[in-house]
């Protein structure tokens, strides 16, 4: 992996176009982080527009949030990897219902993902696994534990490596691996669970550190969730002089990433690298 800080400066210097095809419930903080963190959102979803608007991009965002854009995101996806142009996944609730297990299939058969990001429900879904997550929240039984985060990391290499993405298994620890390297970053704070969307997020800002670095998926990954860590972790300590909810946690949160430096990136990341 290489340094975080110049990933987050490399974001604000190229100003990558970030195509989302994602959900009605989080578009707008989705597209306001991707602002914050110095890339360019467009949210445009409409299959007959997605291939033009991606042609133009510099890496797109899949969301299942909402689920019904399941086509747009085949169409765009090809026409991203026609172009080389990163394209990043969102499995939300994947496991959950049919409908989100025919689609997840149908885009992991049609489109190379440059990196998929979800919850330990999520993933662990992905990787073949039985899981017992059923909504957009990562179940109880499904959380990585301090005792089970080890044998979660050989299967979020495993996947790395079956599928050709960079995986990132977010939770209290994130998991991230490309097959070659495994990081364990510990950033980040529990109200980021207490808001809808700081996974949406953090996957869009992915994309936005992809289209900027799209030769270096592990960077660009690791960068983007730390710096989302840093953010909460920031955002918490707001809350709690404030006395305020997760209402302006949530406008915290991205003002955080807004005012991040390079420098603050570097300081504030607390990983460890397991090969
Ligand atoms: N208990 C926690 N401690 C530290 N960080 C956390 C915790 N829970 C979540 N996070 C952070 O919050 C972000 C979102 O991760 P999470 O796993 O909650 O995504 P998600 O379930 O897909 O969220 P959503 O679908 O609501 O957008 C990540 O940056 C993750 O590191
Ligand atoms: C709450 C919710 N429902 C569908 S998408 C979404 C946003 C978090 O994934
Ligand atoms: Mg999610």
């Amino acid at each position: 992996m290489n340094d975080m800080g110049k990933a987050l400066e490399s974001v604000r210097e190229r100003e990558p176009l970030v195509q989302c095809i994602t959900n009605f419930v989080t578009v707008n903080d989705c597209a306001n982080i991707i602002l914050a963190c110095g890339g360019s959102p467009s949210m445009a979803h409409d299959k007959r527009e997605v291939e033009e608007s991606v042609a133009v991009s510099q890496a797109l965002v899949c969301n299942m949030g909402a689920i019904e854009d399941t086509e747009a995101m085949i169409l765009a996806g090809k026409e991203a990897n026609r172009r080389g142009i990163p394209v990043v996944l969102d499995p939300v609730a994947v496991g959950g219902t049919q409908l989100r297990r025919d689609s997840a299939k149908q885009l992991l058969e049609n489109v190379k993902f440059t990196a998929i990001r979800g919850n330990a429900s999520e993933i662990k879904y992905l990787a073949g696994q039985e899981t017992l997550g059923s909504g957009v929240d990562v179940s109880r039984e499904d959380a990585v534990t301090s005792v089970s985060l080890l044998k979660t990391a050989d299967l979020v290499k495993n996947l790395a490596i079956s599928t050709g993405s960079v995986i990132a298994l977010s939770g209290e620890s994130d998991i991230i691996s490309d097959g070659k390297e495994t990081v364990i970053l510990k950033n980040g704070c529990a109200t980021m669970s207490r808001i809808t969307g700081s996974g949406c997020m953090v996957t869009s800002m992915i994309g936005a550190f992809c289209g900027a670095m799209p030769d270096d998926g592990i960077t660009a990954v690791c960068s983007a969730m730390a710096a989302m860590g840093i953010a909460g972790e920031k955002a918490e300590a707001d809350r709690i002089a404030k006395g305020t909810g997760n209402a302006t946690f949530r406008t915290d949160l991205i003002d955080a990433v807004f005012n991040m430096t390079g420098e603050g990136l570097n300081k504030g990341a607390r990983y460890e690298i397991i090969r």
